[in-house]
């Protein structure tokens, strides 16, 4: 073996051809040596990316083999398996097995080859808070960590706690509540719904700790440290889709394992001076307001409930009014319709956390940002009036396999604003075409009834003369609850609480909304049938139905951190097809 402190390099075998291997810099290489191989095609793999180095000839799945030949070694690594094909993203694990020409040189490469990797990869997780949401999506979380994430952690040295969740809000209480002392991250094997939780009870936790109030509007937040990951498994997966490209178990495994960070904005919703939620997919009223409240009543269909209450709600062509006020973000930076995609090291991003944190270094970052809330102007409202299909706030593309570019393409997941989208009433044709266009790559703002702005701030109110008095709709509520579990006790099932974990959060205070506002199919289709439509919707908040109506929301620039990097550009960030010709930019990553 020839080493030097740039490069280390030596004959080795892969089955019975041999290759020169060299560990240089930030890429570990091996070429094969054969007259035939005249291009010298030489595979690297980034040292960041090395899972683990074991010796022997060592095995993962389907179970654990390891074969302790002494000259052998087999290296785990990264491996981007969806190149090329519709599932550009997807990563699986690589793994190689390499034989040396003696005992003492494998054990050399072994432990160049873990020196490189602490070097090289510094901030990898070693001990991880791991929540499993048994009833979430297709109810297979245990299974999915078990047999395919389980292993990983375990291959990459990493020891992981887990706790398997016995009611909502166990897993955003536990990171509350609990030491968290010597973990370097917490991870939810669910949706979108669980890792809401992670995130109330990371942002909640870091504001105890700083003894920041969470309650006003317009106060700073302290950027948490603790990085989220998600493993997905649950029925959108809508923020593991729109950070990583692909909602893989797999794929969230490796980019957890090699300690990716992914900022990531948040909006805070309030009402009045409380905090009501946070939010970084989908603050939504209307349409996905609707959709949502049906939906909680079936949950029993797993996933395909959304497109059930999808189409129910479709067919009940409702529309609101409000008035929705919003502060413009800096249109000089980004627009909602720039064409263009965030992706993996965004430029824009980059810029705004520059701007976000000026002179940014860990000590620093929050009084920065303290200082540049107050001194900066916050600029002027707008107001927009009128009746609605559906409004809908979002932080960031909100892709998911459903959507496979999102509800609006060009967000930005860490530019400290959100897409504000305002659909105003329209015709049942007109406003299917708008929903067709999230399965494809066609513009869905380019609809003259449809417009969009970048924010940092929203506000909704009812209009003037139809305030609504929502502490007596709660109490209508309540009687709807009593009704409704009167009429479907089938919503609690098998001892498991599924109602939105808000309306749990509520349970015992007196607030409890047991069902939405348009409680059952007979007031759905009441919007059909009968002259006197219901007046207010719901609004969706990530999944969870608010319990207020009139509402603030604000963008928290890189509030969150999580285990990703977002989106790997490989050319099919617009999901177009290769033969675009003739596919007219109809197909989806998907539908290929
Ligand atoms: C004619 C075809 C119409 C298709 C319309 C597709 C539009 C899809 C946009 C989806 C946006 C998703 C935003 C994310 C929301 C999730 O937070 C939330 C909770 O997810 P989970 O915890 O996994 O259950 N999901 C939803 O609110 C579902 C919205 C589905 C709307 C059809
Ligand atoms: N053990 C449990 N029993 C009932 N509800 C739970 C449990 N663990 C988590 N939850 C709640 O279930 C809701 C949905 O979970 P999620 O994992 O997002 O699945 P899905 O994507 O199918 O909605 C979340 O809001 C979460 O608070
Ligand atoms: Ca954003």
């Amino acid at each position: 073996m020839e080493i030097n402190t740039l490069r280390v390099e030596s004959s080795l075998w892969i089955g019975n051809k041999r290759y020169r291997a060299a560990l240089s810099g930030w890429y570990f290489s091996w070429t094969e040596l054969d007259k035939k191989n005249r291009e010298k095609k030489t595979v690297s793999v980034r040292v960041a990316e090395v899972i683990g180095v074991e010796d022997g000839r060592v095995e993962i799945q389907p179970q654990k083999k390891v074969e302790d030949t002494e000259r052998d070694f087999t290296l785990f690594y990264v491996k981007r398996s969806g190149r090329g094909s519709s599932q550009g993203g997807l990563w699986s694990l690589g793994r190689t097995q390499f034989t040396c020409p003696s005992r003492d040189l494998r054990d050399q490469w072994v432990t160049q080859l873990r020196t490189a990797l602490k070097t090289h990869s510094p901030s990898r997780p070693h001990r991880l808070l791991v929540f499993i949401n048994p009833f979430g999506g297709k109810k297979r979380g245990k299974q999915i960590y078990h047999s395919l994430v389980a292993p990983l952690f375990e291959l990459a040295g990493i020891s992981s706690h887990v706790v398997v969740t016995e009611r909502a809000n166990q897993a955003r209480d536990h990171i509350l509540k609990k030491d968290l002392t010597g973990f370097d991250g917490v991870v939810c094997v669910g949706g979108d719904g669980m890792f809401s939780e992670l995130l109330h009870g990371v942002i909640g936790r870091t504001q105890q700790e700083a003894g920041l109030s969470e309650h006003d509007p317009s106060g700073v937040l302290k950027p948490c440290d603790l990085h989220i990951g998600i493993i997905p498994a649950g029925s959108t997966d809508c923020v593991c889709f729109a950070t990583v490209g692909v909602n893989d178990p797999v794929t969230s495994a490796l980019h957890i394992i090699i300690g990716d960070s992914q900022p990531l904005d948040v909006c805070a919703v309030h009402h009045k001076s409380s905090l009501v939620r946070y939010s970084v997919s989908l603050v939504g009223y209307g349409f996905y307001g609707d959709v949502l409240a049906e939906s909680e009543r079936h949950r029993w269909m797993g996933p395909l409930r959304y497109d059930y209450s999808g189409c129910m709600v479709y067919l009940c062509n409702q529309s609101y009014q409000g008035t929705v006020q919003f502060l413009p973000a800096d249109p000089g930076l980004s627009s909602p319709r720039d064409k263009t995609r965030c992706l993996s090291g965004c430029r824009v991003c980059s810029e705004s956390t520059e701007k976000l944190f000026p002179l940014s270094d860990s000590c620093s970052l929050y009084s920065d940002k303290l200082s540049q809330y107050s001194n900066q102007s916050e600029g002027e409202w707008m107001s927009v009036a009128g009746r609605f299909k559906c409004i809908s706030l979002t932080c960031m593309s909100s892709s998911c396999p459903k959507s496979p570019l999102g509800l609006s393409p060009s967000a930005h997941l860490a530019d400290g604003t959100g897409d504000l989208i305002l659909v105003r009433d329209t015709n049942p044709l007109s406003f299917l075409t708008y929903l067709h266009r999230h399965t494809t790559s066609q513009d869905q703002f380019d609809l003259p009834f449809v417009e969009v702005h970048r924010v940092k701030a929203i506000k909704f109110s009812l209009p003037p003369g139809e305030q609504y008095d929502e502490d007596e709709d709660e109490e209508k509520m309540d009687h709807n609850a009593e009704v409704e579990a009167m009429e479907h006790p089938d919503t609690v099932q098998g001892g498991h609480d599924y109602r939105s974990s808000s309306q749990q959060h509520l349970a015992g205070t007196g607030k409890e909304r047991g069902t939405p506002i348009k409680s059952s199919m007979r007031d759905f289709l009441c919007g059909v049938c009968c002259s006197k439509p219901p007046a207010v919707s719901v609004w969706n908040c990530d999944g969870e139905i608010l319990p207020h109506i009139e509402i603030s929301c604000r963008v928290h620039g890189q509030l969150v951190r999580l285990f990703a990097r977002g989106i790997e550009d490989d050319g099919r960030a617009w999901g177009l097809c290769e033969d675009s010709r003739n596919c007219k930019g109809r197909c989806t990553p998907h539908s290929r």
